[in-house]
């Protein structure tokens, strides 16, 4: 039989190359690879878009939406690494350990919409304890969420790493302070809560990894978990999946450093607290389950393969 042909879009920036990175080395498919010269070449773009059985799109938002109206057969599945389509319809969200039978879903799907980064913390730690009816829908939930600069792609890091960066990059930097951060639709879409959470990422001086917290008043919860059941609760849901895991529950005081799972494509939530406030912390490389490892992880269901992504686990 032969190689599913898999194409990146995108190929140069923050995301492509860590993909390729991924697949480079992988014998059970093709990669076509454009010549970086003609990278932005539509008529190029357009041939190997319709050539490919399977297209990661990592590029703008709207060079995402011309770059699925190229495709002119009904064979092209598309992960599409953008914020775009992760709300549209037609698009499967690719976060797979949300499904029963992520091998069905994914496998099923022709067009796959990557999670956002930010959005990736908040629904690990969220959607399970809604769709478990633990989390009432109505509830007022925050949350905020560290992200190393490669989160903004080739122009932020240009920034980050230039010489004569201003003194406030050398500090964490608030952002997204209008409460309108492009992640919110698809954090309460996929969480199911009926309202969006108050949120605000920070990002500063160091390249990749995310620590997303979320927080909870345990009374407002079903049941009334402590900060130690609702992380069992959470160990249970995520047992046996490969990428996402739950560290035991400690009472001692810690650090949770936001660069921890760096360089893999893992997330691990940490629930802390005690009887009556509990938080829960996502902690993932932004490049890794974030966007890249995350979208190897979707081709690899999309085509039959193995669940797991390409990177150190
Ligand atoms: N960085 C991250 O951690 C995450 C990023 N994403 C999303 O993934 C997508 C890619 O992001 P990221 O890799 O960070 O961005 P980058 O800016 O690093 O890379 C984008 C790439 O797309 C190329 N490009 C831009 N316009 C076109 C076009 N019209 N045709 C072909 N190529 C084009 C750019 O070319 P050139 O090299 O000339 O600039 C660049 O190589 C974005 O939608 C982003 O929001 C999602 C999750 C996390
Ligand atoms: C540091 C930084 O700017 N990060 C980006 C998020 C990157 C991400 O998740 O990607 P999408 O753009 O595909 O949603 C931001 O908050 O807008």
């Amino acid at each position: 039989m032969s190689k599913p042909k898999v194409f990146i879009d995108g190929q140069e920036g923050t995301t492509g190359l860590q993909i390729h990175e991924r697949l480079a080395g992988r014998e059970d498919i093709e990669l076509l690879v454009i010549d970086p010269d003609k990278r932005k070449d539509l008529t190029e773009r357009k041939r190997l878009i319709n050539e490919a059985d399977l297209v990661f799109l990592c590029l703008p938002d709207a060079a995402a939406v011309e770059a699925v109206g190229l495709i002119e057969n009904s064979r092209t599945r598309v992960i599409d690494a953008s914020t775009a389509h992760r709300t549209a319809p037609g698009w499967v969200y690719g976060f797979p350990e949300l499904y029963k039978d992520p091998a069905q879903t994914l496998g099923a799907a022709r067009f796959v919409a990557n999670p956002g980064c930010h959005a990736t913390g908040f629904l690990s730690a969220v959607a399970p304890l809604v769709s478990m009816r633990i989390l009432p829908k109505d509830y007022p939930i925050t949350c905020f969420s560290l992200t190393g600069y490669s989160g903004g792609g080739k122009k932020m890091i240009a920034q980050y790493e230039s010489q004569d960066k201003g003194e406030e990059l050398y500090s964490p930097r608030v952002y997204g302070t209008t409460l309108k951060h492009k992640h919110l639709p698809e954090m309460q879409r996929i969480s199911g809560l009926d309202n969006p959470p108050v949120f605000t990422p920070v990002v500063d001086d160091y390249y990749k990894g995310m620590a997303t917290t979320v927080f909870f008043h345990n009374r407002y919860l079903v049941g009334q978990p402590t900060a130690k059941e609702l992380g069992l609760i959470l160990m249970t849901y995520y047992a046996n999946q490969p990428l996402i895991s739950v560290a035991p529950y400690s009472e001692e005081p810690a650090y949770l450093a936001a660069n921890t799972l760096a360089g893999t494509d893992r997330l691990e939530l940490t629930v802390s607290g005690h009887e009556g406030q509990a938080i829960v912390t996502a902690r993932f490389d932004n490049l890794g389950k974030g966007a890249s490892g995350a979208a190897v992880q979707n081709m690899n269901l999309m085509l039959g393969f193995e669940m797991t992504a390409g990177l150190a686990l």
